[in-house]
């Protein structure tokens, strides 16, 4: 038997900064993406040709100056802003509007204030497993709240909570529904950076545990390259793309202070700032 020919290469796509990914490890394509908002002085053209390719189980964040269009792009891969050219696709298929395969956490939760953490983090939880026994759902939803610490918490009032509280109910409830890939828009900017340091060592938690894709934007160079396998950098806008991308080698698990004292720590963060700062 010729050994050569029975090896079927396993496919490659191209993606930005000329890498070849192999195309089965892709997780969510942005090609060509295009994003126009008519205003009263015309079109608006916030993204164009914009390409990315996140990869299975790949933590990537998001910076980009304030207004490039960064919660544009990742509500247009939730679903819940029009696609105006290009495409969305998650695991090859396209993506046509919001679906429990993305879970999104805003900076602001918006929890029903009325209802208790465990009764919010449920409504996800019957919607997305409406199958599931009601024994079953709770379990879910019990499991993710006491993975985010909240497990003496199950039945106080939303409005009850501190802004830390909610927002880890707002991981919970993300998580619960056991989404293909975790959107997060700038999940922890209103926090004060105990709780914010906290949050994070949660999220890798769970996030290493349930092996899933993550995009997250943030501000803060720090928890960019702290949290991210590779940093996407979006060029100033109108027509914002993927201006650079910055590969995160850490080793994983990651403590604060291993990535402070690396000798890489100061030249990625360097090259941050320097892409923001030109
Ligand atoms: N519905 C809309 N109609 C018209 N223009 C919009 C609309 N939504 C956003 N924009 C404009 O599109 C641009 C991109 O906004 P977007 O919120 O996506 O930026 P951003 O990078 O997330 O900003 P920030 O970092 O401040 O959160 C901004 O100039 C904003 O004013």
């Amino acid at each position: 038997m010729n050994l050569k020919s029975t090896i079927i290469k396993q496919p490659t796509v191209p993606g930005e900064n000329g890498i070849i990914y192999p195309s089965a490890n892709v997780m969510l394509d942005l090609n060509q993406l295009k994003k126009v908002y008519p205003t009263p002085k015309g079109d608006y053209v916030v993204l164009e040709d914009l390409n990315l390719k996140i990869m299975k189980e790949e933590f990537v964040t998001i910076i980009g100056h304030s207004g490039c269009g960064k919660t544009t792009m990742l509500s247009m891969i939730a679903g819940l802003n029009e696609i105006s050219g290009g495409s969305i696709s998650v695991l090859g298929n396209r993506i046509k509007g919001p679906g429990p395969d993305r879970g999104v956490i805003f900076q602001s939760p918006s929890l029903m204030p009325w209802m208790t953490a465990l009764q919010n983090v449920l409504l996800g939880v019957n919607q997305v497993f409406p199958d599931a026994t009601k024994a079953q759902r709770n379990d879910i939803a019990k499991y993710y709240l006491q993975k985010v610490g909240l497990e003496d918490a199950f039945h106080k009032k939303a409005a009850d909570l501190s802004q830390g509280m909610q927002q880890r109910v707002g991981i919970a409830r993300a998580f619960a529904i056991k989404p293909k890939v975790l959107l997060l828009d700038e999940p922890f900017g209103m926090l004060d950076s105990l709780t914010r340091g906290e949050l994070q060592d949660i999220l890798i938690e769970i996030w290493n545990k349930e092996k899933i894709t993550a995009v997250m934007i943030t501000h803060d160079v720090d928890e960019a390259i702290f949290l991210a396998d590779r940093v996407v950098m979006m060029t100033s806008g109108p027509k914002a793309k993927i201006g650079d991308v910055l590969n995160i080698e850490f080793e994983r698990p990651r403590t604060r202070k291993s990535v402070l004292e690396h000798d890489d720590y100061y030249k990625y963060r360097k090259h941050l700032i320097d892409f923001l700062e030109h």
